[in-house]
């Protein structure tokens, strides 16, 4: 009995630590089939606008994962969506194409004006594409391809990295998808740190090719996160003297970062499947990169899902939970999911980027004027934060607004 209580706490410090990267970041399983499920009651998705026929009904306080009776997929030779994969009325699929509308402009970050754009796409939208980002396209593109190496490498080979339940890194599912009763027609890995050990065990042979690009980009995100903290932080009227915990440059003393890297095999019943569910990131911003195939959607105010069409060489960011606090609600945390495509096959790379876990989060003072503004948000530590989100999920922001 006192090791099952152990063995519940420590799931539970691991799903802060992985919420903090994001609410849709890894879990401790693969693609699996789950045979059971525990209570599905309980939890409402109110604000993530969900589009299914009853939310509550789909959406599940099963959280932690239950590992019962599971069995590995492999998409590749599935011809029918099994019953566990049905996401019931996805009648919003497909969507209105960003395109056509403004609320996810691509702005050129040399652009004299780009913080002024982004301040209205981030109260838009919260999301934006960026150009002249500094990413070299080779890199991008030799990213990708040890991504396409990782995902098509044998189920069992990729197993032998399946992320345990007292591990940050390795293959398993978005942690969010424990809060729904569907599972999700994806894949992921997590890497936190150094990827060395996982690499090892993918390819004993030939591990140091993935790790030095991943290392690369781990190095040249870190600079990127820098200056789009500056910018983001400017484009809501703040300097990065505002903010205790971020450096003159915009670096943050004791950052987390994570990488997800997530694949989304082509789907035969798209419209019926879900690549990664309706969530929003709990880090500060998260920058994506996605491989020239549409299936990221953002949920915007009045339009419904958008679709945010792949531009070339250009990077995705999201606004998440901990950029809304402090901007005290004016940026919206982008509420997202992907889907899937019949004859596409889509990979993205997520870069989380967010504070230390003890560091201080709070409306910036000089965006706090009542009566117009007055502050939405308590004090909570980063860490506290990550704690409600991890058993709460879409209501932890809710949870530490002021009534
Ligand atoms: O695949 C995508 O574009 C979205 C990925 C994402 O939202 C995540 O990993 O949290
Ligand atoms: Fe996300």
């Amino acid at each position: 009995m006192h090791l099952f209580i152990r063995r519940r706490q420590q799931l539970a410090l691991v799903e802060q630590f992985l919420f903090f990267f994001s609410s849709g970041s890894s879990s401790v399983h693969p693609p699996l089939i789950h045979h059971s499920y525990k209570d599905q009651s309980g939890l409402t998705l109110p604000s993530f606008k969900i589009t299914m026929q009853s939310v509550s009904e789909l959406s599940s306080n099963s959280h932690p994962s239950n590992l019962d009776h599971i069995t590995p997929i492999d998409f590749e030779s599935i011809k029918e969506v099994p019953e566990s994969f049905i996401w019931p009325l996805l009648s919003d699929y497909p969507s209105c194409n960003s395109a056509d509308i403004e609320p996810v402009p691509s702005i050129d970050l040399c652009d004299p004006k780009a913080t002024k754009l982004m301040r209205r796409a981030c109260e838009r939208s919260g999301v934006f594409q960026i150009t002249n980002h500094g990413i070299p396209t080779r890199l991008l593109h030799k990213l990708e391809s040890q991504v396409w190496r990782l995902f098509s490498l044998p189920t069992g080979q990729k197993l032998k990295t399946l992320r345990s339940p007292d591990g940050f890194t390795g293959y398993g599912l978005a942690n969010h998808s424990s809060f729904y009763p569907k599972l999700l027609w994806s894949e992921g890995f997590t890497i936190f740190g150094s990827p060395v050990e996982h690499a090892r065990q993918l390819w004993p042979q030939d591990y140091t090719n993935f790790c030095d690009v991943i290392e690369e980009y781990q190095k040249e995100m870190s600079k990127l996160s820098g200056r789009l903290t500056v910018l983001l932080l400017n484009s809501l009227g703040l300097t990065t003297d505002d903010l205790e915990w971020v450096g003159a440059t915009g670096e943050i003393n004791g950052a987390r970062s994570a990488l997800r890297l997530n694949s989304y095999p082509p789907c035969p019943e798209p419209t019926r499947a879900m690549g990664l569910a309706p969530h929003t990131d709990s880090s500060l911003f998260t920058v994506i990169y996605q491989n020239g195939t549409t299936g990221l959607q953002v949920s915007v105010e009045g339009v419904g899902w958008v679709t945010v069409r792949p531009v070339t060489g250009a990077l995705v960011v999201n606004v998440g939970d901990i950029l809304h606090i402090i901007s005290n609600g004016r940026f919206v945390s982008s509420v997202h999911r992907a889907v899937v495509d019949r004859a596409q096959h889509r990979l993205s790379i997520a870069h989380f980027y967010g504070p230390p876990v003890n560091a201080q989060l709070s409306p910036a003072k000089k965006l706090v004027d009542p009566p117009d503004h007055p502050i939405l948000y308590r004090t909570v530590t980063s860490q506290e934060y990550l704690a409600i989100k991890a058993k709460h999920f879409d209501k932890a922001l809710a949870l530490i607004r002021h009534a």
